[in-house]
């Protein structure tokens, strides 16, 4: 329902994504991890059609989103809950939203209800909301038009320990129903709570992907997260260090540097060629 297939994005002199490869299954829930910077966002924008590719493709339903047919309808995207005006109630957002895609009224208070924003907080205007209720509307606006995929870029950021377990029935019961969740985030407990399939991305580059289980064979999901990260930290440092000439190991030089750390880094990673980072 989602591929990645071979996504490489560079802004100017930062390489954003390097050679990103995964699939999301329809009915599954995807944890898509990474520490700041890594890319997810990148990725996130580039599926949504927000930002061109430097190579390889991001689809949905077999196709880059911008080609999609009704894409609301097939597609709800979450990538910043912040990004409605101040100015309008959390219902005027949702009936503006249901106004374009020609759905009835009925629709919005249907919403509203499942994202758990009552009478009186959908007159509030979105200015006065905090994080979590913005989330939540945000969630409520992708869910509209009940589309078979979701991409959610950290909708967990601002939620409550009730809108977290809310949040995770939510994304269960979509799933259960067959739709495709791409969902970004840090809070790794609670990914491992949802998720069917974990990527994890460092340094633009899919470092590992699989069930919770296989990744956490040697323990937890927080273990193996840090262990893929590190080791990716460790190789892109001394890789940027030896292309700049700055590595320090006199005798070995900044050739031995490279060739020793790039490959222990993408080894433990278990992807990637060697871009420059
Ligand atoms: N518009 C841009 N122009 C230049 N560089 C960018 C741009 N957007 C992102 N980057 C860079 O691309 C890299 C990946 O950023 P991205 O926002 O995708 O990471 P992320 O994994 O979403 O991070 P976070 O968890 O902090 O949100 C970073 O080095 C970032 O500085």
């Amino acid at each position: 329902m989602i591929e990645f297939s071979h996504l490489t994005k560079v802004y100017k002199d930062v390489k954003a994504l390097d050679d990103v490869s995964f699939t999301v299954a329809a009915g599954s829930v995807t944890g898509f991890l990474g520490p700041n910077g890594a890319g997810k966002s990148t990725a996130l924008r580039v599926l949504a059609g927000l930002s061109r590719p430097t190579s390889g493709s991001a689809t949905v339903l077999g196709r880059p989103y911008a080609e999609l047919d009704r894409p609301a309808f097939r597609v709800g995207t979450l990538l910043d809950a912040t990004a409605q005006h101040p100015g309008r109630t959390g219902r005027e957002v949702l009936t503006l939203g249901a106004i374009m895609l020609g759905l009835p009224r009925s629709r919005v208070a249907e919403v509203l209800d499942l994202v758990g924003l009552t009478g009186k907080e959908s007159k509030r205007v979105v200015g006065r909301y905090s994080l979590g209720m913005r989330q939540r509307l945000g969630i409520g606006h992708a869910l509209l038009g009940r589309p078979e995929v979701l991409v959610l870029d950290e909708p967990a950021n601002g939620l409550d320990p009730q809108g977290i377990q809310w949040l995770r029935g939510l994304l269960r019961e979509l799933a259960g129903a067959g739709c495709a969740v791409l969902l970004s985030s840090h809070l790794l407990h609670e990914v491992e709570l949802v998720a069917d399939h974990i990527v994890v991305i460092g340094h633009g580059q899919v470092l590992a992907q699989g069930t919770i289980a296989e990744l956490a064979r040697h323990g937890s999901l927080e273990q193996a997260f840090l262990t893929l990260t590190t080791a990716a930290d460790r190789a892109h440092t001394t890789g940027t260090a030896a292309r700049r000439g700055l590595a320090t190991d006199s005798a070995g030089g900044s050739g031995q540097a490279t060739a020793a750390a790039t490959p222990s880094g993408r080894a433990t990673a278990g992807s990637a060629d060697g871009g420059r980072g």
